[in-house]
């Protein structure tokens, strides 16, 4: 439970930056670092998720946690990646090492890190990730370790909170692209399939897809039945329209099949989804006769300067992170919360993806705006 009771002075933060980057989080970095300092704090940040003091023989010396200053953030905010580098690999409740046959086991190095901590001096944790990297800090929370978790992703998939930053970015460009793909799809009648990221939530394709005026849109949340996507390519053909722009989430998958992967779940590192996008322009292609292709956005859509929403969010969570912990709390994420970012407790938080509500405003826009979510007439809601 998060708790208020009898805060014991701070002088020492740290800031780890987990999970896949996002933009957004150097200027969390920025805020986090500049709202310390002006509290008489210092702040440190932790290479490479907690890798800086998991594996310190990685680093020059002393470089596997660096000192964070007002200097050293200067200018940050608008820049996309994190100034700390990030890691989706290697959970330090389940360290992935290697053994002497050269498998990789994994090891429970949370008391390695808690010690690490110690050592450096840190009072204080701001955790800054996605569903997976705010388990990890809840899990330190319970250990006795006070920490502030700030709500990162592109995919918008966190629970807890009304958006994420990072995402706004991610759909931006993402939307861009479709809107280049528009003229490239009219000019030679074909079909384009745009494949976006989001893991196993629909948040990006249906963002992207509403803002680029896509035909269709198909969502893991709502499994597709391609043959009503080609329906409506014979529709449009009907009208003259002969060429559609579909988006396909990674995470998407038919009826009557599964998701698709391009990497298998390793030791320390989730199953990577890919490929479905290919997957739909072929199937298009034989079932409209039309020409199709496949256009994977992929990581761009994590990389590049963060918007002004992006950064603003990302400034008010960092900020509103460090005034948790002047307030004496802790096992809390800031989240947004209509206009206003308050702690909510990580129990309700970690661990846990918001998908696409198929009752949401969002989705009926998509509905009366006549776009395809892949769902037949008789079985559409
Ligand atoms: N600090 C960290 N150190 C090592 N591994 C981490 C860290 N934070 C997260 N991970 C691992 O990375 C994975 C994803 O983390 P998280 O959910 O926080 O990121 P995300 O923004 O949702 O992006 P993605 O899930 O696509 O990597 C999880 O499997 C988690 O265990
Ligand atoms: O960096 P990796 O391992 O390719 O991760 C890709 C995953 O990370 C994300 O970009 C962010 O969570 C997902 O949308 C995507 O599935
Ligand atoms: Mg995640």
């Amino acid at each position: 439970m998060p708790s208020s009771a009898a805060p014991l002075p701070i002088r020492r933060i740290a800031l780890t930056t987990g999970g896949g980057d996002a933009p957004g989080l150097n200027a969390v970095i920025c805020a986090v670092t500049r709202a310390a300092q002006r509290r008489g704090w210092t702040c440190v940040g932790i290479r490479d998720g907690y890798d800086g003091l998991l594996r310190p023989e990685r680093y020059r010396p002393g470089d596997g946690c660096i000192e964070l200053t007002s200097e050293r953030v200067e200018g940050i905010a608008a820049l996309g990646g994190t100034l700390l580098g990030s890691t989706n690999k290697g959970d330090p409740f389940a360290y992935p090492t290697a053994q002497a046959d050269g498998s990789a086991a994994l090891l429970d190095r949370s008391q390695d890190l808690l010690d690490a901590l110690a050592r450096e001096g840190i009072d204080a944790l701001v955790a800054v990730g996605g569903d997976g990297s705010l388990a990890i800090a809840h899990r330190l929370a319970q250990r006795g370790l006070r920490v502030v978790g700030v709500p990162k992703t592109i995919d918008n998939d966190l629970d807890g909170t009304v958006m994420t930053f990072g995402f706004d970015t991610a759909v931006g460009f993402a939307s861009e692209c479709i809107d280049r793909l528009h003229t490239t799809a009219a000019s030679h009648h074909r079909v384009i399939a745009v494949e976006v990221m989001g893991r196993y939530a629909g948040w990006i394709a249906l963002h992207a897809g509403l803002a680029g005026g896509a035909h269709a849109i198909l969502l893991p949340e709502l499994p597709f039945d391609l043959g009503a996507v080609a329906e409506l390519i014979a529709r449009r053909e009907a009208q003259g329209l002969a060429y559609s722009i579909v988006v396909v989430a990674e995470g998407a998958y038919p009826r009557d099949g599964s998701r698709l992967l391009c990497g298998p779940a390793e030791a320390g590192h989730a199953e990577r989804l890919g490929g479905m996008g290919e997957q739909v322009a072929q199937a298009l292609a034989r079932l409209t006769g039309k020409d199709a292709r496949c256009v994977v956005l992929g990581h761009l859509l994590r990389g590049g300067s963060p918007t002004a929403f992006d950064r603003v969010a990302a400034l008010r969570f960092g900020a509103a992170a460090v005034r948790a912990l002047e307030a004496g709390q802790s096992d809390v994420m800031v989240a947004l919360d209509g206009n206003d970012v308050h702690p909510v407790p990580l129990a309700e938080v970690a661990g846990r993806m918001k998908a696409v509500p198929l009752d949401g405003g969002t989705l009926a826009t998509a509905r009366d705006l006549g776009v395809c979510l892949g769902v037949s007439a008789a079985t559409a809601a």
